[in-house]
């Protein structure tokens, strides 16, 4: 999308800037007419101002993995009951408290970094980092919503649970591609798969859930621990007056744990990837980071997790790690929301009488071009922490509407606040002990081919693959110990 804009020059010459908006029809690729938003402020008019309803390929995308009984596909109303149930268990105050859990699993994650080193300080073997991001995003999720530990990162195979989940999410991104063309929805020989991949999910998350609807002390139960399942369950007793969720209500709880691991896992973990890539390519930034972390959690590196164990709430002083995390999301941001446009809903530009029509349209937030548009970030293709801090009426400062990483607005990404914490959490553990840099030749090497390899705007490293932008071929690294 980024390249259509940049190259809007050739088919309208007149144009100073992108346009705010584009109209593309790519039937039968995509059912409707997409209308890509390139305008923060034009986007803030479907999702802020008024948000309007997802558009209806969301629903057909999910229906694989959750019959649509998710918060996101179910219909209007039930959404907003789900929505309002699982907002407060993803609140700042609670995702701060489950802080010790996610170092857990990020200690983890930073032990077989340690593993892959080279002896003394030397660089070790390749591999590839999204392996490793995706296992940890698995291990957060289960531990931050029940508390459970799928050990994902230490079991080589993928637990059941992964397995399904990634098998679904194949069956499901096939709706965009080459069946749409074919006005095929789905094959009928995927229905089985479907189902044993449903039954797999079932059976690994159903258990877990059951042990605590089940418990004769539910309400106890659910105040033991402040998981997001125990949580949004309290909500849900407190609105029903106690009483035992119905079957329908178990199955829209699985659906939304199944949500949950779809919408959080491939997003953080490519961000991880991103922020390593970015900071590897600014090492300017890299020391900054490195700086803050010394003085903020100490010089003694082994320390930084007990210090923020007990003190998770250190993580707010950490600024220019905030700043690191926002600037690789504004440089890589990973997904993005598409709305049905509606008869008398039109898109305004400020400072123009146009109106621009959505009847009949899928209205695409793009934020790959929102957040790289140097009209309204200034130096917007530099790597600038730094402007995450500067105050407001500085030039550099934000504009509020142009970072939507996690869409925004009432259905905006209910995980942000954990996604964020995650990732600060693994910049501040382990950029301090480890240098992790792209490894093209050793992989190569593995590879069995050194031939030229296809690259883009110059680098190997790009995004590509079905759903979000996953780093080429897994992000091919090797790391070394900054210390003995
Ligand atoms: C860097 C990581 C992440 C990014 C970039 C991201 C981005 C987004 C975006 C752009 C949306 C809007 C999509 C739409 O409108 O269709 C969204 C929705 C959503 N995200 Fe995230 N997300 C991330 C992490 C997470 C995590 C960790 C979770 C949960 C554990 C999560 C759960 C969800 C859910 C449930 C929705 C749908 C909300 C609704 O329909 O009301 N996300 N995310």
């Amino acid at each position: 999308m980024k390249w259509l804009v940049d190259n809007c020059n050739q088919w309208i010459p007149d144009l100073k800037r992108p346009p705010p908006v584009l109209y593309l029809d790519i039937w039968p690729v995509f059912p409707d007419v997409m209308m890509m938003v390139f305008d923060g402020s034009m986007s803030a008019q479907f999702t802020q101002a008024r948000s309007l309803p997802k558009h209806h390929i969301t629903r057909t995308f999910l229906e694989p993995l959750t019959d649509n009984l998710d918060m996101t596909s179910a219909d209007g109303s039930q959404s907003k009951v789900w929505r309002s149930r699982f907002n407060p268990s993803f609140s700042p105050r609670n995702i701060t408290m489950l802080i010790p859990e996610l170092i857990d699993e990020i200690m983890v994650f930073k032990d077989l970094l340690g593993k892959m080193a080279g002896p003394s300080g030397q660089w070790g073997d390749v591999f590839q980092l999204e392996e490793r991001t995706t296992s940890l995003t698995f291990d957060v999720i289960l531990r931050a919503t029940m508390d459970e530990r799928l050990h994902e990162q230490i079991n080589a195979q993928g637990s059941p649970l992964k397995q399904a989940l990634i098998s679904q999410i194949r069956l499901m991104s096939k709706v965009l591609g080459v069946n749409r063309i074919l006005g095929i929805k789905r094959w009928p020989w995927e229905a089985w798969t479907r189902q044993r991949n449903n039954e797999a999910l079932r059976k690994a998350l159903l258990g877990r859930v059951e042990a605590i609807i089940k418990s004769p002390h539910l309400a106890d139960a659910v105040s033991e621990k402040k998981t997001i399942l125990n949580i949004a369950l309290s909500r849900t007793l407190a609105e029903t007056g106690g009483e035992t969720p119905d079957q329908r209500s178990v199955d829209a709880i699985l659906a939304n744990l199944k949500l949950f691991l779809f919408a959080g896992h491939d997003t953080t973990s490519s961000t991880i990837c991103w922020m390593f890539k970015l900071l590897q390519d600014n090492p300017n930034c890299l020391a900054k980071l490195r700086e803050e972390l010394n003085s903020v959690l100490g010089e003694d590196v082994t320390q930084a997790a007990s210090l923020l164990r007990d003190s998770p709430q250190l993580l707010n002083n950490l600024v220019y790690t905030n700043g690191v995390v926002k600037e690789a999301l504004r440089f890589y941001p990973l997904a993005s929301t598409v709305r049905q446009g509606e008869r008398d809903f039109f898109l305004a530009v400020s400072g123009s009488d146009m109106r621009y029509p959505t009847e009949g349209t899928a209205i695409h937030d793009v934020p790959s071009v929102i957040q790289l548009d140097e009209h309204v970030w200034p130096r917007a293709n530099e790597f600038l922490p730094e402007r995450w801090i500067a105050a407001q009426g500085d030039p550099m400062h934000p504009n509020k509407d142009a970072w939507r990483p996690f869409s925004m607005g009432p259905r905006n990404c209910i995980g942000q606040e954990l996604a964020m914490v995650e990732i600060k959490l693994v910049a501040a553990l382990v950029c301090r002990e480890f240098d992790i840099q792209e490894a093209w030749d050793k992989w190569d090497m593995k590879q069995g081919s050194m031939k030229p390899k296809e690259t883009v705007d110059g680098q190997r490293l790009y995004g590509c693959g079905q759903t979000v932008q996953h780093p080429k071929d897994g992000m091919p690294v090797h790391v070394r110990r900054l210390y003995a």
